[in-house]
């Protein structure tokens, strides 16, 4: 029978279980269901994995070391577009990688130097724009040419001594409008981030960046800088090649804010902080190459992942970083997960026989509780939490603030475990003067079930080192979940649909004869015509 099967087995075996029973049943619980790696501690103690889930769920992983050195190694995993996969590379300068018999790293090394000798420039003026000193640095990408940077600015605020940095990602006008608007032109650094250089949404804002640009100096284009794969499309737009920062093929998109894409990121906190950057993610790289399966920090955390929602059930989890700075984390997950494993065939193109990667969702605490908790604690659906909370802030006169943040995030994680029983609520009902049927019906609607399971990652501070480790512990998670899913992480075939049908929405939109589309599209259509003219 396979472990797949046992699991299913074990976990209806384990029927009406209570996570709490867990606790009593092993007073070692905490500290053994628990993960470290350089600093970084996963508790993964509230969930209903018991010892024989445990032991399982890592038979399940079996596969991954075999595939996981195919990936450091630079073998052609992608194997839906006969592609290595090699962003570890670019955290890890130091060595050599073989790719078809010649080694990356002396070009992956010279560029790193380029961008830190780049981003140094902009930082004491050595580049300046043609007003001056550059003030203000727009990076125009959009998916893994956006969040990443985007994330990392706003998580290392208290690092950020370089220029203004801003983020343009959608091709709503009104992203680029809000952006420029109070921005002077003459001291602005546009960066284009797009590995494709294709992109419409960052081609349309980067052209109107353009004209905004060209209608104040005299050469736009040498305040423009590109992040490219595509050469040769850069040189088209007139970037001259000394601002031209290229990566290969084998840098997926969502995996790319190591190298180049980190641009911005690298003149917001400057280089040495981009390299204590790196050095983390290239801590978890080391820590998930060499540790055990049973004390792989990403393995655990991708076996807590199949856990809830292969075997449990669960459709999504919500991770909810006690951090407001990692407040656009969730989104950057979004991407890294859902684009990663949301697929529905397998490597060899066979349907898949379980759910591929569950949907993914989160926002800061406390904001959160104020928001969505409510259904997290007295929903029908069970939703896993993964809670991330430092142990330090950074603010030293408002320790108390922290404090009160840190309670917070162990009071969900226990609230969503404990729950109050019905006995409580009716004390508590009681304890206010209610009797009778009145007492039974307002009681149950304080109830809350419990047995709802939570992971918490602590950190001892949010700095560059431990975001880099987070991040990286996040790409490997989504790995070996995809390893012993069979799927193709690297991949994301579902997104060029969409894009097709825009391309040709545009003539429908504006009156040319446009066949082929549903009547409900032509309808809305028509319905935009009529408002718009
Ligand atoms: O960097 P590019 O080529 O503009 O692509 C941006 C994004 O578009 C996608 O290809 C699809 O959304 C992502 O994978 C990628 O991060």
């Amino acid at each position: 029978m396979s472990a797949w099967t046992r699991l299913q087995d074990h976990r209806e075996a384990q029927g009406a279980l209570r996570i709490e029973a867990l606790f009593d049943a092993d007073p070692a619980r905490a500290a053994e269901f628990s993960t470290a790696a350089d600093g970084l501690v996963l508790d993964w103690s509230k969930t209903s994995i018991d010892a024989a889930a445990r032991d399982l769920l890592l038979e399940l992983a079996a596969p991954v070391p075999a595939r996981r050195e195919a990936m450091f190694t630079g073998a052609r995993i992608n194997e839906t577009e006969d592609r290595a996969v090699l962003h570890t590379a670019l955290r890890n300068l130091d060595g050599s990688v073989l790719l078809d018999g010649q080694d990356v790293m002396p070009e992956l090394r010279r560029t790193h130097r380029r961008m830190c000798d780049f981003a140094t420039a902009i930082r004491d003026g050595g580049f300046a724009g043609q007003g001056g000193r550059i003030t203000d640095v727009i990076n125009i990408g959009i998916g893994g040419s956006d969040l990443g940077p985007a994330m990392a600015t706003r998580a290392l605020s208290p690092w950020h001594d370089g220029p203004r940095v801003h983020f343009v990602s959608n091709v709503d006008g009104a992203d680029i409008a809000d952006t420029l608007k109070g921005l002077d032109p003459a001291t602005t650094l546009v960066i284009v981030a797009s590995k494709t250089f294709t992109t419409i949404e960052t081609m349309t804002n980067a052209k109107t960046a353009l004209d905004w640009m060209a209608r104040a100096v005299a050469q736009p284009s040498a305040q423009f800088a590109a992040l490219s794969s595509a050469t040769g499309r850069t040189a088209e737009w007139g970037i001259d090649a000394a601002r031209v920062f290229g990566f290969e093929d084998w840098v997926g998109g969502r995996y790319s804010m190591w190298g180049p894409i980190g641009l911005s990121l690298m003149i917001a906190i400057g280089p040495q902080n981009f390299d204590r950057f790196l050095a983390g993610g290239a801590a978890m790289d080391r820590h998930f190459r060499q540790a055990p399966l049973a004390e792989n920090l990403p393995v655990i955390l991708a076996l807590v992942g199949i856990w809830h929602h292969q075997v449990c059930g669960y459709a999504t989890r919500a991770v909810l970083p006690y951090d407001n700075r990692l407040g656009r984390l969730p989104a950057y997950l979004q991407q890294l997960e859902m684009e990663s494993n949301g697929k529905r065939v397998a490597m060899d193109g066979s349907d898949l026989t379980r759910p591929s990667g569950p949907v993914v969702w989160g926002e800061p605490g406390t904001n959160g509780q104020h928001a969505f908790y409510q259904l997290i604690h007295q929903g029908t659906a069970v939703v896993p939490c993964e809670f991330i909370v430092a142990a330090r802030g950074h603010e030293p006169d408002l320790a108390h603030h922290h404090l009160l943040l840190i309670a917070n995030c162990l009071a969900q994680s226990e609230a969503l475990m404990r729950g109050r029983p019905l006995d409580e609520a009716l004390d508590l009902m009681r304890s206010k003067g209610l009797a009778g049927a009145e007492l039974e019906r307002q009681a149950r609607h304080r109830v809350f079930p419990g047995n709802r399971p939570s992971t918490t990652l602590l950190i001892p501070q949010l700095d560059p080192f431990t975001l880099g480790q987070i991040v990286a512990l996040y790409e490997h998670r989504v790995f070996a979940e995809g390893v012993m899913l069979g799927i193709n992480s690297f991949d994301q075939w579902g997104v060029e649909l969409g894009k097709e049908l825009a391309l040709k929405l545009a003539p429908l939109l504006q009156g040319q004869p446009a066949p082929g589309h549903d009547p409900s599209t032509e309808r809305l259509a028509q319905l935009i015509r009529d408002a718009r003219s």
